[in-house]
């Protein structure tokens, strides 16, 4: 059988170890595969080559992906998933291994149920905002780059007795916002599934905290924060009570380095697993981890609503800042 593997969307760490992974679990059980470069987008310019398992040597360790990642707005189309659906048939791929966050599975539910291509989906993005799974590859990798780095930033903050506004990464999920928050001890978290959050109960947090005597705060702001992202917060704040703060956004440096050993282990399973369930003939699904178990879903299952950080960890931010 011809298996093809992408990655698609935002690239993530592990993301390697999953391609590594298919190669070598389709090459013991007799089983060819072709890359697809730059995600959909390579397969609709059929910019792909049969990966050797040789050609998988010291990729584990690296971040980002060998195969190159992209986005593309075309496959919105149907013509041109019908187009791209025919190139696959073409060149004898009959099956098809996605990397990917939401988007990049929602493409290959539309390629299964408009024109039967099998596809295997493994979750790959920094944002873990898929539903069915605890854990996407990169989160891991990028939460404890944010830690690292705020944690040097708590340096500066409390030497100077100062306010800092910390941006990562999140345009429409809150998980890395909430759980950075919480592992680096923030004084208040802002992201965009919290519609109770208000500049005006940020301030009155901040202000209540200085009560307490505290001098200095890091307050983590998720890139799609309904507020205001971390800049624009910040001068509010400036504005309104003069404050000498400061502004960081984290930006792409969570997105790269070499991945986790949780990442690594986490892509390594979901590749060969994904191979696997595509030989024995099943069709659409995803691969996850619900519980510490590696969990298998319906490929139609990406079009529930995404998770949302639990409540009570944005609480317990403020709880813990006292
Ligand atoms: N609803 C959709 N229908 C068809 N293709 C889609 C859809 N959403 C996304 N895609 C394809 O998947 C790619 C990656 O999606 P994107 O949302 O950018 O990243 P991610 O997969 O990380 O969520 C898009 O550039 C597009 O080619
Ligand atoms: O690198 P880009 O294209 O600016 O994308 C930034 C976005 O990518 C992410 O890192 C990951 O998003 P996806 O998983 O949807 O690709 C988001 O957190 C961020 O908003």
């Amino acid at each position: 059988m011809r298996l093809g593997v992408l990655t698609s969307g935002g690239d993530a760490p592990g993301m390697n170890a999953a391609i590594r992974a298919v190669v070598r679990q389709a090459d013991a059980l007799g089983h060819e595969v072709y890359g697809i470069y730059r995600g959909y987008q390579g397969l609709l310019e059929s910019d792909w080559a049969p990966l050797a398992t040789r050609s998988c040597a010291n990729i584990l360790q690296r971040g980002g992906t060998i195969l190159r990642t992209a986005r593309c707005p075309e496959l919105h189309h149907p013509e041109r998933r019908a187009e791209a659906a025919a190139k696959l048939r073409k060149v004898g791929i009959e099956a098809l291994v996605v990397i990917g966050g939401d988007g990049s599975f929602r493409a290959a539910e539309a390629l299964h149920r408009e024109h039967g291509i099998a596809c295997a989906g493994i979750p790959g993005t920094i944002d873990n905002d898929l539903p069915g799974t605890d854990r996407t590859l990169g989160f891991d990798t990028a939460l404890n780059t944010a830690v690292e780095a705020i944690d040097r930033i708590r340096d500066t903050a409390s030497s100077h007795g100062r306010l800092f506004l910390v941006e990562v990464m999140g345009r429409s999920s809150g998980m890395l916002a909430v759980h950075t928050a919480i592992a680096c001890g923030a004084e208040a978290v802002l992201y965009p599934e919290s519609p109770n959050d208000t500049y005006e109960s940020l301030v009155s947090q901040l202000h209540a905290n200085w009560i307490r005597g505290k001098r200095s705060s890091i307050v983590v702001v998720a890139e799609g924060d309904g507020v205001g992202n971390a800049v624009g917060v910040g001068e509010r704040l400036k504005r309104d009570y003069g404050l000498d703060l400061r502004v960081v956004v984290l930006g792409h440096v969570q997105r790269g380095g070499s991945p986790s050993a949780l990442d690594r282990i986490w892509g390594s399973r979901w590749g060969s697993e994904a191979v696997r369930r595509l030989v024995a003939g099943e069709r659409a699904f995803y691969l996850g981890e619900v519980g510490g178990v590696l969990a298998v879903q319906p490929m139609a299952r990406i079009l529930d609503p995404h998770p949302v950080p639990p409540k009570d960890l944005g609480a317990l931010v403020s709880v813990l800042a006292r």
